[in-house]
């Protein structure tokens, strides 16, 4: 039987053991290779597609309607999406939301990214569980010419992700003052008016949500590239260091990061905060390793234990890579860990206010149990300074 033509598959990801999911193309056209991770978040997939942290992979959703709501200028994690490409179970409709001036399709054409609908997500993410990220090559042609052989080769070519530094792609070209405050608070927070703490906060992929989280808990934020050294940083005379979220393998970021954060930690008494790759780069410099999880954490309803207060937080997450608890040296005391697989979501060093987690308190998608964590940064820095 002929297919028609309007029902042939314009688009395929081929994973390198050879598996092909066909489906309909949307956004860009071309192809692309990555590491593939799923991601079960059920709102904030325009945040998603633009959260640094995901360069270098394509996200497959495993929530099925996606780009339903469209897509506005305020949600947009970076200028441009960062994440290499998105699979998804449903073809995105027409957009329903007073906040949309556009379609995700149009969108993702503009900025160059690939996107497939109509693949058996849930089958696609088993095979991610059961196997860890696999290494893919998406690709969409609208008259649906595939070489679907090509494909796995292009596949089975990507040298993928472990020793790769990609912060410094993501990162800042030069530093910018950020005094953008959020929009909304969680429950039981106000906004700090005056802006009284200065925080260089050192950018190895900065979603804008964790420094607009950073100026509403107070600070004044400066934003410095990743490769900053120790004494750009001191230069700007700060009263707390922050260390940011970012794409790639910590171990990579790690060979310049570490030597400025040891800076930090060697001559000042500065409190220092980290989040998600600032958590892996903290606990680098501190003398703990990483290691490659086997498909990661993405989502935004990870139950996280706070050792402290007993409490579980339930936190947005997105991370291939863990600190692995057991290389952690004496003096620095693990504060956090994940319910989902015991992997370490928290750091902090004995007796001084340094620390920093896996997870992402700035939920930007997700829960904001977190969100005290910019508050406690905000107080060490109170205290340092009384
Ligand atoms: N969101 C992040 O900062 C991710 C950190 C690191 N690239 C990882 O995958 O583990």
């Amino acid at each position: 039987m002929t297919v028609p033509a309007s029902e042939r598959p314009t688009a395929c990801l081929a994973l390198a053991d050879g598996t092909l999911f066909y489906g309909m193309g949307f956004g860009a056209t071309g192809q692309t290779v990555a590491e593939l991770c799923f991601n079960t978040a059920m709102t904030g997939y325009q945040e998603i597609m633009t959260d640094p942290s995901y360069a270098g992979q394509v996200v497959t959703f495993t929530f099925p309607h996606i780009g339903n709501v469209g897509v506005n200028p305020q949600d947009d994690e970076t200028a441009d999406p960062v994440a290499a490409g998105m699979v998804v179970k449903w073809m995105p409709t027409e957009p329903s939301n007073w906040r949309a001036i556009q379609h995700i399709d149009d969108w993702l054409t503009a900025r160059g990214r690939i996107a497939i609908g109509g693949v058996d997500t849930r089958r696609l993410t088993r095979a991610i569980r059961q196997s860890g990220a696999p290494h893919v090559a998406l690709a969409h042609d609208p008259s649906g010419n595939l070489d679907v052989e090509a494909l796995v080769a292009a596949a089975r070519g990507f040298s993928g992700l472990e020793g790769v530094d990609l912060a410094k792609e993501v990162t800042c070209a030069q530093s910018y003052h950020w005094n953008e405050m959020r929009w909304a608070w969680p429950e039981g927070y106000t906004a700090q008016t005056e802006p009284k703490h200065k925080v260089v906060a050192v950018d190895y992929g900065a979603k804008r949500n964790i420094l607009r989280c950073l100026a509403s808990a107070g600070c004044d934020v400066t934003v410095l590239p990743a490769t900053a050294t120790y004494e750009d940083v001191l230069a700007h005379k700060p009263d707390g260091v922050f260390l940011s979220n970012g794409p790639g393998d910590p171990a990579a970021t790690g060979k310049y990061a570490v030597p400025m954060i040891r800076g930090v930690l060697d001559n000042t008494d500065l409190p220092v905060f980290g989040i998600c790759l600032g958590h892996q780069m903290l606990a680098l410099a501190l003398g703990a390793q990483t290691i490659k999880m086997n498909h990661g954490h993405h989502g935004a309803n990870h139950p996280v234990k706070d050792h402290d207060t007993g409490k579980v937080e339930i936190t947005s997450m997105n991370h291939g890579f863990a600190v692995d608890a057991q290389t952690l040296p004496d003096g620095v005391v693990e504060t956090h860990t994940s319910l989902f697989d015991g992997s370490n979501c928290g750091i902090r060093m004995d007796g001084r206010p340094v620390w920093s987690v896996q997870h992402h308190p700035e939920a930007s998608p997700g829960p904001q149990d977190s969100y005290y964590l910019f508050e406690r940064f905000a107080k060490a820095m109170a205290d340092r300074a009384a």
